[in-house]
């Protein structure tokens, strides 16, 4: 997949098939679009051409507390376009002058003159110019003017857009990891270097990495401990809490990888929720804690492997 940045340096597209969106996440509902635009570039010979808006436009107009956390930051998010199979990925930055467009010349000066759309793919509730004034009819009526097809996205395709997009936070914000990866398509992930903690894990037997996430956007899982998969075939299990038990008041994310020895620090690691495993509890004192830390252990193992071990 080609990422383009700068409308200016777009290469001429080949019977471009268009859809414009946030695709935040990339989950199931986003995938079955993804699929039929693939099927029209396939009958047409045709590329894949997403367009998509970066910061969200509601990112740059909302204030920061009220700002949705993102289940997929862009670089996240071109990785899962590229892996659906998309041949071009368009990030647009949304300023104001692009946003004082009229609908008219948004057609004509920016989806024509820069993609030559041979198919615009688009829900019917779908807005855009200056006060969202154009439309699905406004495109539909454009069409034979400048050569373009527009093709509805079905009504309950839209409506799983919705309904996911809110389901999957909701999942993830509440201990749910596998429902989420269930409407997700697949295991909710994250990034995050690997920073100096405190360093007492090495001391209780279980060293943990702890993972700094770079993007403040990106929503992070609830508060709780799960069985994760780092990449490497890795697996591990992670608490994301405030370590009652040690007197913790900040929120942390620390992950101890099972069958590992080595030097983490200044990595990246990206971890994967496979499944919640237990909310965290305040222990009386570090003992009661390693107990409880060698049976997570266990689950872990027989959650992986189906199988127990020391
Ligand atoms: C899988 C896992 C589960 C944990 N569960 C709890 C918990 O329930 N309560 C708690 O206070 N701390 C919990 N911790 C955090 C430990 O208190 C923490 O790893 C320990 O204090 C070491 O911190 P350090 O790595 O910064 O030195 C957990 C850590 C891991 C890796
Ligand atoms: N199995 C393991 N899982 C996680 N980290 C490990 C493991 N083995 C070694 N490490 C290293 O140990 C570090 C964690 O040790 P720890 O004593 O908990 O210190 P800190 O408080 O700095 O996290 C990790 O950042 C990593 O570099």
């Amino acid at each position: 997949m080609q990422v383009h940045s700068a409308l200016d340096l777009l290469p001429g597209f080949r019977n471009a098939v268009i859809t414009i969106g946030t695709f935040d996440g990339v989950h199931k509902g986003h995938q079955e679009i993804i699929a039929s635009m693939k099927a029209v570039a396939r009958e047409t010979g045709g590329e894949t051409v997403i367009l998509t808006f970066h910061p969200h436009p509601r990112q740059v107009v909302r204030s920061s507390d009220e700002r949705i956390a993102l289940l997929s930051t862009l670089s996240e998010k071109i990785g899962l376009l590229d892996a659906q199979g998309i041949d071009h990925l368009v990030v647009i930055p949304f300023t104001r002058e692009f946003s004082q467009l009229s609908a008219e010349d948004y057609i004509e000066q920016f989806l024509v003159r820069y993609f030559q759309p041979h198919t615009i793919i688009i829900g019917y509730d779908h807005r855009f110019g200056n006060n969202r004034s154009g439309d699905f009819r406004l495109l539909e009526a454009k069409g034979p003017v400048y050569g373009f097809r527009v093709r509805e996205i079905p009504e309950r395709v839209l409506d799983l857009l919705k309904v996911s997009s809110t389901r999957i936070r909701e999942a993830l914000l509440s201990g749910r990891p596998e429902l989420a990866a269930d409407l997700l398509g697949y295991p909710y992930f994250f990034e995050g270097r690997v920073v100096l903690g405190q360093q007492l894990g090495r001391t209780l037997g279980f060293p943990t990495a702890n993972i700094e996430v770079e993007d403040e956007e990106k929503l992070i899982p609830a508060h709780g401990v799960y069985a994760v998969r780092v990449d490497a075939g890795l697996t591990g299990m992670m608490n994301i809490g405030i370590r009652p038990t040690v007197g913790g008041t900040r929120r942390v994310i620390e992950v101890h990888l099972l069958d590992y020895q080595g030097d983490l620090y200044g990595k990246t690691l990206r971890i994967h929720l496979a499944a919640y495993l237990r909310p965290e509890q305040r222990f009386n004192g570090l003992d009661a804690l390693k107990t409880q830390l060698q049976k997570d252990k266990e689950d872990t193992y027989k959650l992986f492997h189906n199988a127990t071990h020391d």
